[in-house]
């Protein structure tokens, strides 16, 4: 039986939604993840420097991640760790606010049932001249996905995403990425979300998720 999702406004299950955004936790990783993404962009812009400009960056860089890796717990500790709370928040490659590669994306939901993210996208995520690669878009769009089902009931792996690529989607302008859950049907949940820029849908996209849930690393 597919049950329709409307929302739930009685006010009583507010308390209990869960965040979708990871508040600031430590002023110091945010500094750091905020520089390391100035890298990636910058690097995109050195590629006419000097192989000897760009061998003594590289020098650098690899020192800085070498004091990471003296200062970081083994793998399976950080894999515990990173799952011990509501996990996907700080180290997910949309929103999260640790991972260098997310844009971010910060996520919040509405009462109406939807959630909705604004990003603006630099040279890292270009696909076509000054347009979003459309595989990044599909990231987008997975993931907000995937935060919509967290946000208004059962929650899943994604076993099916179709996208329709309306328009390109324009790098260095605002994107608002929205994202709603349509139906659920046994363990399978439908849901639906967009890209927009400037009120135009450039992406829209349809996944079907399946109730699974890995087990957490401990
Ligand atoms: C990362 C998400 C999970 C972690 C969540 C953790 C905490 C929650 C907190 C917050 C949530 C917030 C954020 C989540 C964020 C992002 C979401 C990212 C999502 C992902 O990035 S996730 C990675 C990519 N994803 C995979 O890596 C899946 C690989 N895959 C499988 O693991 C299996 O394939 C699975 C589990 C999908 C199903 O396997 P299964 O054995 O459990 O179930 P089964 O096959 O019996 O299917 C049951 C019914 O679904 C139908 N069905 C299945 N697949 C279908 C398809 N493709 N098309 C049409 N129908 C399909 C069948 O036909 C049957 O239908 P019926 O009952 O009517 O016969």
């Amino acid at each position: 039986m597919t049950a329709d999702v409307s929302p739930d406004t009685s006010g009583t299950r507010g308390a209990e939604r869960p965040k979708l955004t990871a508040p600031p936790n430590n002023e110091g990783v945010d500094a750091a993840v905020a520089a390391a993404r100035r890298v990636v962009a910058s690097l995109l812009h050195a590629g006419d420097n000097s192989p000897a400009e760009m061998a003594e960056v590289a020098t650098k860089l690899n020192a800085v991640a070498d004091y990471l890796d003296e200062h970081a717990p083994a793998m399976e500790e950080r894999m515990v760790d990173m799952w011990a709370g509501e996990g996907v928040t700080r180290h997910d490659p949309v929103a999260g606010p640790e991972n260098t590669i997310a844009p971010p994306l910060p996520l919040a939901g509405s009462e109406d049932g939807s959630i909705q993210g604004v990003a603006t996208l630099g040279m890292p995520y270009q696909g076509p001249p000054g347009y979003v690669h459309g595989g990044i878009s599909a990231l987008l769009l997975d993931h907000t996905l995937g935060v919509a089902n967290h946000w208004s009931g059962p929650s899943g792996m994604t076993a099916e995403l179709t996208l329709r690529y309306h328009r390109p989607t324009p790098l260095f302008e605002p994107l608002t990425v929205s994202g709603r859950q349509v139906s659920v049907d046994g363990r399978k949940i439908r849901t639906i979300g967009d890209i927009t820029a400037g009120g135009e849908c450039c992406v829209s996209a349809e996944g079907l998720f399946v109730t699974q849930h890995p087990p957490r690393p401990r």
